[in-house]
């Protein structure tokens, strides 16, 4: 089983908690908490307030290790026909191995990348009251704040977020959309349309290289496309103590893939290793950072893995990163593939559930720490 918590903050079964899981309350909110990056501006600390304190968790796991053997995809090379099956080769064992992966020659224009980092920035510099225009409303998670804080005496990160429901049309909240920078919406959009091309392609050649073919192929590719695509932008400030916090602390992510861009180049995520080493996955410019989120895992029946991922912060710089959840369409069930159990000949390892159902579990789980939530939805 693995070690790390998946998806939700440190809670450590508190009475709010308790009481909540009484009440059936779930977990798709958070508590309003103060702003990280306003507490740097006006209290210039020099230690860490004891709330954001993780000595528990941080030093007790600090080992790292060079980001050798990070695997880099070329997206290029995948569409290709001469180069193709070396491409996929590579891609199926960065799946296998890592479920994280840098992404080159991906197509997205570096005008549309600089133009949605630089509003993501500008967003963050506005005065606090200009940014709480886009304040999280009570009971949900989207908007400026942050996620899964549910009890007051929770340990909390050093960061600060904005998240955002893009694609479709339909679901977006666009009174929670920052009219501020002015071309923030604009680059939003245009932002997300880049994120559903390249999803769809990206998913079209992870689903080949896992032996995927044909109709469900195109079934694949063609509910991702329909799919839901939610984008978080992640505040991270200097700290004067960064080996004592956690920026956003260990998780797997519960999408399809989730495709992840930063504003500059201070590094601060880390993945995993199947040793066991927290790995720093330094930033790379222009390059798109590809992880594996549940719902793939579960579709390739765990051959391919949702990786533990995390972000560190630092003493010199804010870090700014930004990551598109890709969900394919509601319509598809969240299940291991037919084709790939026809082709191992393995029983399913997960249960095959529908789309809401699975949201609702993950969102109505139990805070329980010792089950990973993707280990509930084994048969
Ligand atoms: O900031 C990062 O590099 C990680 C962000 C992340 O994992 C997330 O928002 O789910
Ligand atoms: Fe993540």
């Amino acid at each position: 089983m693995r070690k790390v918590r998946r998806g939700i903050s440190d809670g450590g079964g508190n009475r709010e908690e308790a009481k909540m899981e009484e009440d059936g309350v779930n977990l798709n909110w958070s508590l309003p908490v103060p702003s990280v990056q306003e507490l740097v501006r006006q209290q210039r600390p020099d230690v860490v307030p004891p709330r954001y304190l993780r000595d528990d968790m941080v030093l007790a796991d600090h080992r790292r290790e060079s980001s050798q053997g990070l695997p880099c995809i070329d997206l290029g090379k995948l569409m290709d026909p001469p180069s193709r099956s070396t491409e996929l080769h590579n891609l199926h064992s960065a799946c296998h191995q890592w479920g994280l992966f840098r992404l080159v020659n991906h197509g997205v224009s570096d005008e549309g990348l600089r133009m949605m980092q630089e509003n993501v920035q500008g967003f963050f510099e506005l005065p606090y009251h200009e940014k709480q225009k886009s304040a999280q409303r009570p009971g949900s998670l989207e908007g400026y704040g942050h996620a899964f804080v549910t009890s007051h005496d929770q340990k909390l990160g050093w960061n600060d977020m904005i998240f955002l429901k893009c694609l479709p049309n339909h679901e977006r909240n666009l009174d929670l959309w920052p009219q501020n920078p002015p071309e923030f919406r604009i680059a939003l959009e245009k932002y997300s349309e880049d994120m559903r091309k390249l999803a769809v392609a990206v998913v079209n050649y992870i689903g080949m290289a896992s032996g995927i073919h044909e109709g469900e192929l195109d079934l694949l590719m063609k509910s991702f496309g329909e799919g839901k695509f939610e984008i978080r932008m992640n505040y991270y400030p200097a700290c004067p103590e960064p080996e004592r916090v956690i920026g956003l602390e260990p998780h797997a992510d519960i999408s399809g893939i989730t495709l992840l861009t930063e504003c500059a180049d201070m590094p601060g995520l880390q993945v995993l290793s199947n040793d066991d080493c927290w790995v720093t996955v330094p930033p790379v410019h222009g390059s798109i950072i590809v992880n594996l989120g549940q719902i793939m895992e579960i579709y390739s029946n765990g051959t391919y893995k949702a990786p533990d991922h995390r972000a560190v912060v630092n003493k010199e710089k804010e870090r700014l990163s930004i990551a598109t959840f890709c969900y394919p369409s509601p319509s598809l069930p969240v299940g291991p593939s037919p084709q790939v159990l026809a082709a191992t000949g393995l029983p399913p390892l997960y249960q095959t559930l529908s789309h809401s159902e699975y949201m609702q579990r993950f969102f109505n789980r139990k805070l329980d720490d010792a089950v990973p939530f993707i280990d509930t939805l084994k048969m």
